[in-house]
């Protein structure tokens, strides 16, 4: 335990230096400067004039480049383009200070060290961090992993936990490794699962909330939509990188396509048994164990819809029943894949927790499992839409496989374009739905397994 005063003589004497002033450099550029940190940044050279304007008023300093933050800095955060890694530590990378620690915040961790133990000085420690939800989610209770991968000082460890400790996240220790095959777990599987619903959605060109009380109508159905669209309204590298860059992650990708293929296959083919067959297994694998409440409620999602619409307005209408091929698959994958995803909830983001809780939700609330078979059976309903997400699924596999970063920018960037009018405002349910979620899922009422 570091003592307050230590704490205080580190803040008038050491400075933090963050390489990337963009979402996530500008979040931690703040929270540092405000708890009492000195903090110095850059972003990309050409940008400082425009930079300087717009953090005119900034606790924080702001420098031309990577070599003015590292000549200067005690602790080195790089907050950039995963797939920009390697160049960019390259070339400030040699510039650290003497016996400086570094450390950054791409979401695979592997490249990132890869980057520093090959353009490092040796006098460097190697610390590095990731936060486990996005710039606009309040750091407090959330996963924060930290990586103490070389340290050859005494006090660095100690330093960087005290530095993070003003965000008030979990801190979770892990390794490298550890670290890359639980996000490949979690959140890479996670946003394929959402790029292909809404990759699938923009192919057949509809906007799901617009079909009345019908279709894609509820609380389950809002979750699809608003993570969907929160996903496709940021910037595409954050999602390509933390899929191409880890190699777990393709595994993880592909099976998720291959379970909604083969999931599909049997609707088609109407073998009900095996259908049953296999989601009952599944079932028995990734739930088998659960005791408690669910993670979350149906009935708190209903009222995040971007729809006008209200079953009152409608009343000979009632919904169809979706196959909920997106949640089915992912259930399988996870079994056929052994990962219990219980296991991952120390290291989760919020999206996972989210996607998880839908999934609990159609697997364990009574009769759930069962109707939805049976509609995916008998009442083909959704069968045109579940044979674009299973081919958008596909896509988006062979995309990440191939490691084609231009591909996927182009895949990313079609749907956020069909999707662009709505999605300001998709945004703002979108964080109203997460904050619900989120904040129910804090209190004592959430159960064992908190989301
Ligand atoms: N967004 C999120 O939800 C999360 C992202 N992450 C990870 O954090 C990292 C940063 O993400 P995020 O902040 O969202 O992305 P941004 O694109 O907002 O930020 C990256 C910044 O780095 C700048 N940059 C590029 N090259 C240089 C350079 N040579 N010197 C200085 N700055 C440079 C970029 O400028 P330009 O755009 O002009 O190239 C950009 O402003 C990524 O690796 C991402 O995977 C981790 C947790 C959450
Ligand atoms: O919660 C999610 O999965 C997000 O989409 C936000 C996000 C993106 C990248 C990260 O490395 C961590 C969090």
């Amino acid at each position: 335990m570091v003592s307050e005063e230590k704490i205080q003589q580190w803040k008038a004497t050491k400075i933090i230096g963050i390489i990337g002033l963009g979402d996530m450099g500008l979040l931690y550029a703040n929270r540092f400067s405000d708890a009492g940190w000195k903090v110095i940044c850059c972003d990309r050279e050409e940008l400082y004039g425009e930079l300087k304007e717009r953090h005119a008023f900034a606790k924080f300093e702001l420098v031309k480049n990577g070599h003015l933050v590292s000549r200067k800095s005690d602790y080195i955060i790089y907050s950039v383009e995963a797939s920009n890694i390697n160049k960019i530590v390259a070339m400030y990378g040699p510039s650290s200070k003497v016996g400086t620690i570094v450390g950054g915040q791409t979401s695979c961790k592997l490249p990132e060290i890869e980057a520093f133990e090959q353009h490092l000085p040796k006098d460097c420690d190697i610390i590095t961090v990731h936060s486990l939800h996005g710039p606009k989610v309040d750091t407090e209770g959330q996963p924060l992993v930290i990586i103490n991968h070389r340290s050859q000082y005494s006090e660095s460890f100690d330093f960087v936990n005290s530095v993070m400790s003003c965000l008030k996240s979990k801190q979770v220790y892990l390794t490298y490794e550890e670290h890359d095959k639980i996000t490949a777990d979690t959140q890479a599987v996670t946003h394929a699962a959402f790029l292909s619903m809404g990759a699938a959605w923009a192919k057949i060109k509809i906007y799901p909330w617009t079909l009345g009380i019908n279709k894609w109508y509820g609380g389950l159905e809002n979750v699809k939509v608003n993570i969907s669209l929160r996903i496709y309204s940021n910037k595409w590298h954050v999602y390509a990188g933390l899929a191409i860059t880890n190699p777990s992650a393709h595994q993880q990708i592909l099976q998720y396509a291959t379970s909604a293929t083969e999931l599909f296959s049997l609707m088609i083919d109407n073998k009900e048994q095996e259908l049953t067959e296999r989601l009952l297994k599944a079932k028995k694998f990734v739930f088998g164990k659960h005791t408690g409440l669910l993670l979350l409620d149906d009935t708190i999602l209903e009222k995040y819809s971007l729809s006008k619409n209200t079953v009152s307005d409608d009343t000979n209408s009632k919904p169809l029943p979706n196959s909920h091929l997106s949640l089915l698959a992912i259930v399988d994958s996870w079994y056929q894949l052994g990962i219990d995803p219980y296991d991952h909830m120390i290291c989760s983001t919020p999206l996972f927790r989210i996607f998880l809780g839908v999934s609990e939700y159609l697997f364990l609330t009574p009769g759930l499992l069962e109707q939805t078979i049976d509609a995916a059976i008998h009442d083909k309903s959704f069968i045109k839409d579940d044979l674009e997400f299973v081919v958008s699924a596909r896509e988006w596999s062979s995309v990440v496989s191939f490691a084609n970063f231009e591909l996927y920018k182009k895949q990313f960037q079609s749907v956020q374009k069909f999707f662009e009018p709505m999605l300001p405002e998709a945004n703002r349910i979108g964080n109203e739905m997460i904050k619900t979620i989120l904040s129910h899922s804090k209190g004592p009422s959430a159960g064992e397994k908190n989301i």
